[in-house]
């Protein structure tokens, strides 16, 4: 296993854990920590002896957002001709694998985003997503402005957004940001659990599933239908379709091979 500076890597099971671990600065998500985090995450998804991976950070911060103190001298031209932000913060995107992000404590401006752009999010009842990029004279640069309205209208998302308010788990759980709202002390226990029930499936269903549900955020309706469609085709080219349906049918536990 890789050693990291700014993250804790490990695997329980089949799933991999990533743990953001900055605590001096809330898990301030600076150049070094996201350069580990996208290693660690493409490492994950190239290991065949893991299925999920769950990313979450200490109980007061998931992570605070973006680091403020590395950004704030940046010039316009700086940020614009070096991309700031870009692709690097969006590895999670390119992850095939299944990635729950538990959050506690803040999970504010980048650190939200960063939630978003996993595939779902189980909250301790601590925890606090927010915006607050207002307050910094700038305004969300990871995504925020377009994530957060497609998960919890506009509406609320002009209210956080134009606001910088942060809004705690339950309002999180009643506008759809958060599948699951848990007591902090079991929520790493409940997101690897949810991970390895996902691992325990084939891969490539997974990871074809979780295509298609993420191909509603970029097509329409039509366009996702027929996507669909041709995902679920090409499965039927797998050993682990017939063993699934065989084993259904034989009444037993299918042995899913990834093939
Ligand atoms: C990605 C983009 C493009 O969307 C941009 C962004 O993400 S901009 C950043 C958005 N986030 C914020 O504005 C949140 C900033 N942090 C806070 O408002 C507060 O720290 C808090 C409400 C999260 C927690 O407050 P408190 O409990 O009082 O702790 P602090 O003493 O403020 O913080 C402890 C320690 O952490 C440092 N810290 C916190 N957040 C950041 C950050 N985003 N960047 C850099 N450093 C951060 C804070 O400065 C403290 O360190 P010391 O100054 O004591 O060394």
């Amino acid at each position: 296993m890789a050693e990291y500076g700014m993250i804790k890597v490990e695997t329980r099971g089949k799933v991999g854990l990533v743990t953001l671990d900055r605590p001096a600065a809330l898990n301030a998500l600076c150049d070094q920590l996201m350069t580990e985090l996208g290693q660690a995450l493409k490492g994950f998804d190239a290991d065949p002896a893991v299925g999920a991976i769950v990313l979450t950070g200490s109980e007061k911060a998931f992570a605070a957002g973006a680091d403020i103190k590395e950004m704030k001298d940046r010039s316009f031209p700086a940020v614009h001709f070096e991309d700031f932000i870009g692709n690097k913060w969006e590895t999670v995107l390119t992850i095939k694998k299944p990635v729950i992000a538990a959050v506690a404590g803040f999970a504010l401006g980048g650190g939200c985003e960063l939630a978003m752009m996993c595939d779902l999010i189980i909250a301790g009842e601590n925890a606090k997503f927010g915006q607050p990029e207002i307050k910094l004279g700038i305004i969300p640069g990871a995504g925020g402005t377009q994530r957060l309205i497609r998960a919890v209208g506009k509406s609320k998302a002009m209210d956080l957004i134009l606001t910088g308010r942060m809004m705690d788990a339950a309002e999180a759980e009643r506008a759809n940001l958060v599948t699951r709202v848990v007591p902090v002390e079991s929520l790493l226990e409940e997101a690897v659990k949810m991970a390895g029930v996902m691992a325990s499936y084939s891969l490539p269903s997974v990871a074809m599933a979780k295509e298609a549900v993420n191909a509603a955020y970029e097509m329409t309706l039509r366009e996702g239908v027929r996507f669909e469609r041709r995902l679920f085709h090409s499965l039927f080219a797998t050993e682990d379709q017939k063993e699934g349906m065989s084993a259904f049918a034989e009444k037993r536990k299918p042995d899913f091979r990834n093939a």
